[in-house]
């Protein structure tokens, strides 16, 4: 759905990438982490057309998305990190927008407004901004943009409202859509992130499916000394130590995002390695 190829962007005085080559496909939901800094927000803008690259070629279901044709936009919805909606009502909101989205669905709307316990006829001027943010994911999904691209969009939701999402992003994904989400907050997403991407200055430090991971890696805690000498990734806790390390046959562990991150960015050679051999 998604194909970057040889990706050069900068800011004036700030070069970001430099020949950055990556694809996304439709029926996944891809995790994009990185440091501060690294790019993910510039990604996910010149993927939407919000921003244009200087070389190099993006391509989104066979537009390009510098163009903004309208008919590529209204199959591409960015939830930003820091958004504005207007003080207006919701159903005002709704009619006002609805017509850049040919395909908005507004039984969804409803029902994704409901599980976020949003009444779907109040106004946005009274809402919190975890509150507008929901107004505005419920949107994303509704209008039935085969991708969507979420910049942190656990901030500012509190601990039910996350797992709402995360119920409701689920429900949402089919075989044509694709959903990328830049986040810090892994363990918020966990369970529904299928594919892990990591930036770092500006290249991909790490690209793989989570089945592939949870069968080559393994998250647990050492059993003796020579087990956590061995390890990709090791970190003390009340319990033991819990270890990232590559995984004997058969063994199945509950993959923890957060521990993959930090074995990725402290150990990435010997983790590209692994999946590369
Ligand atoms: N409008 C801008 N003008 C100039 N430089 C910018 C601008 N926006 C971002 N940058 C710089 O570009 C780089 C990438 O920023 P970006 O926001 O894409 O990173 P990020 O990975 O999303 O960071 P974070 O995790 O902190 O949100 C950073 O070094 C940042 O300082």
């Amino acid at each position: 759905m998604v194909s970057i190829q040889n990706l050069s962007f900068s800011y004036r005085k700030k070069p970001v990438f430099n020949g950055l080559n990556l694809s996304f496909q439709a029926g996944h939901v891809y995790g994009l982490l990185g440091k501060n800094g690294t790019g993910k927000s510039s990604l996910l803008r010149n993927i939407a057309g919000l921003l244009f690259p200087q070389k190099g070629t993006i391509s989104v279901n066979g537009f390009t998305p510098g163009d903004r044709l309208p008919i590529f936009l209204q199959d591409v919805f960015m939830v930003p990190e820091e958004f504005y909606l207007p003080d207006i009502p919701v159903p005002d909101f709704i009619r006002s927008y609805v017509p850049f989205y040919p395909r908005f669905n507004s039984d969804k709307f409803r029902d994704y407004m409901a599980v976020f316990e949003i009444p779907s006829d109040s106004t946005l001027q009274n809402m919190s901004y975890g509150q507008k943010k929901k107004v505005l994911i419920s949107f994303a999904l509704a209008s039935n943009a085969k991708l969507l691209l979420m910049d942190e969009p656990t901030n500012g939701l509190d601990i039910m409202s996350k797992s709402q999402l995360r119920k409701i992003l689920a429900q949402a994904l089919d075989e044509e859509r694709c959903i990328i989400i830049s986040t810090h907050q892994v363990k918020d997403l966990e369970n529904l992130i299928d594919r892990i991407t990591v930036i770092d200055d500006g290249k991909i430090l790490f690209d793989q499916n989570v089945e592939d991971i949870s069968r080559k890696l393994s998250f647990r805690f050492a059993i003796d000394e020579a087990d956590l000498a061995d390890a990709l990734y090791s970190e003390s806790s009340l319990a033991g130590n819990v270890i990232v390390t590559p995984s004997r046959e058969e063994e199945e562990t509950r993959l923890d995002l957060e521990l993959l991150y930090k074995a990725i960015v402290t150990n990435s050679s010997k983790i590209t390695k692994l999946f590369h051999p």
